[in-house]
């Protein structure tokens, strides 16, 4: 396998998979770029050997080409970061892209346009892989936050470069450190999981337990739990095709050795909104018209105190919508518990996108162990599984 620090770029185009999926708020400002900041290693690395950079990413979950998922929102602070102009092209494959790439002289960087703006990419299409591939000399996977996904472009594509595919530095340094927690976890092992991506993240919930002591449910995951146990849950988040796998879960969860716990109470909303009215209700209690957007007072204390007394801890998803000050209560008392706890002794690790924004937003960064660029990608390596991004490259 090739690395990356002895591989020598002068002259090549380096095609770069990044993970540039970072939080924006409504008007495209980048509110966490721990993703960007973490790829300049690699990006300067290639230029400081003399070569070319074409760097492809996603950001968030486009149907089709929305413009409020264009890569070009995230170009100033990249290059700001970089310390050199970079070149966007407005498409990733076809004419626009063949002709910026092909310009692009040793020394630059060129940013293609998100890649989900085809479906090909999330297919993992060959022939849409063969056209980001002819673009370049060799292939850099650095995206550990989307390892786990077998796309176009952080796997299918590894193939046509046989000898000329590597890890960057985010890869490398991410599997090192996770290495680390996974073969030297001690008990008791507690589990955050909130966020919204139920469907992505449900299934990991499964193979941690008997891995975890605690498992401690809350954010936008609550709901299908709770409405698979017969509550009301008004118009919380939740996806009702893992009703029958959420109950599954409870059950097994006995079984492994595994406890959970999930919330019990919630603030609720009118409306999505900052300014909407709140109120504090059981979990299983609420309202028609009303969504559950933080975790409540009584399971927050719970939550603490199970984190407090943990020696390892793994916290991926916000509790709540921690960007709007009205509902990130449950979501800085959380980062704050598990500060507490690494000051302690306890080892933590926090991964995910939000979740890294959230304890940013609390500059609590430096205060746990590790911070991971990845979420379901951490989560989905930890469970032992075969990341495709990661296969790619090594078989
Ligand atoms: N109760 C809730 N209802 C709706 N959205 C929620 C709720 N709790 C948390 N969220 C949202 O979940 C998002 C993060 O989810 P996710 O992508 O799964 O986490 P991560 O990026 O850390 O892996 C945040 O933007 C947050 O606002
Ligand atoms: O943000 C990401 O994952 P995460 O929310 O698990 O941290 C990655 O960029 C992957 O995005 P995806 O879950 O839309 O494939």
């Amino acid at each position: 396998m090739q690395s990356i620090d002895k591989y020598d770029f002068s002259g090549k185009k380096a095609i770069v998979r990044v993970d540039f999926n970072v939080p924006l708020d409504d008007n495209f400002k980048i509110t966490d770029d721990t993703r960007i900041r973490a790829a300049i290693p690699t990006i300067k690395k290639i230029l400081k050997d003399s070569g070319a950079v074409i760097l492809m990413s996603h950001l968030g979950r486009p149907k089709g080409a929305e413009d409020k998922y264009s890569l070009k929102h995230i170009l100033p602070r990249l290059s700001e970061l970089i310390g050199k102009e970079v070149q966007f092209a407005e498409d990733c494959v076809g004419e626009k892209a063949k002709a910026k790439t092909k310009s692009l002289k040793p020394g630059e960087v060129l940013l293609l346009e998100n890649l989900r703006f085809h479906d090909e990419e999330k297919k993992g299409d060959e022939d849409f892989a063969k056209q980001l591939a002819s673009l370049a000399d060799v292939y850099v996977n650095d995206a550990f936050g989307t390892a786990h996904r077998a796309h176009a472009s952080t796997a299918v594509i590894a193939q046509y470069f046989p000898n000329d595919k590597m890890f960057g530095y985010v890869i490398e340094d991410e599997l090192k450190s996770v290495d680390k927690v996974i073969n030297d976890a001690k008990s008791p092992f507690t589990a955050i999981m909130g966020g919204s991506k139920v469907s992505s993240k449900i299934t990991i919930i499964k193979n941690l337990l008997g891995k975890v002591d605690n498992l401690i449910i809350g954010g936008g995951m609550t709901y299908t739990f709770v409405k698979a146990n017969g509550g009301n849950i008004g118009d919380s988040i939740h996806e009702d095709e893992y009703l029958d796998l959420a109950n599954d879960l409870i059950k097994q969860a006995k079984e492994k050795g595994t406890t959970i716990y999930l919330a019990t109470d919630s603030v609720i909303a009118d409306d999505f909104s900052n300014n909407a009215n709140t109120k504090v209700v059981d979990v299983n209690n609420i309202l028609d018209g009303w969504q559950g957007l933080d975790i409540g007072p009584e399971s927050t204390a719970k939550f603490k105190e199970v984190v407090a007394n943990s020696k390892t801890i793994l916290w991926n998803g916000p509790v709540g919508v921690f960007e709007m000050e009205s509902f990130e209560n449950g979501t800085k008392a959380i980062a704050e518990a598990i500060v507490e706890a690494t000051e302690k002794g306890a080892f933590s690790l926090i991964g995910g996108g939000d979740s890294v924004a959230a304890i940013n937003k609390y500059n609590l960064a430096n205060d746990v162990s590790y911070v991971s660029t990845g979420g379901g990608a951490l989560l989905e390596y930890i469970e032992g599984k075969d990341l495709p991004g990661i296969k790619a490259i090594r078989e």
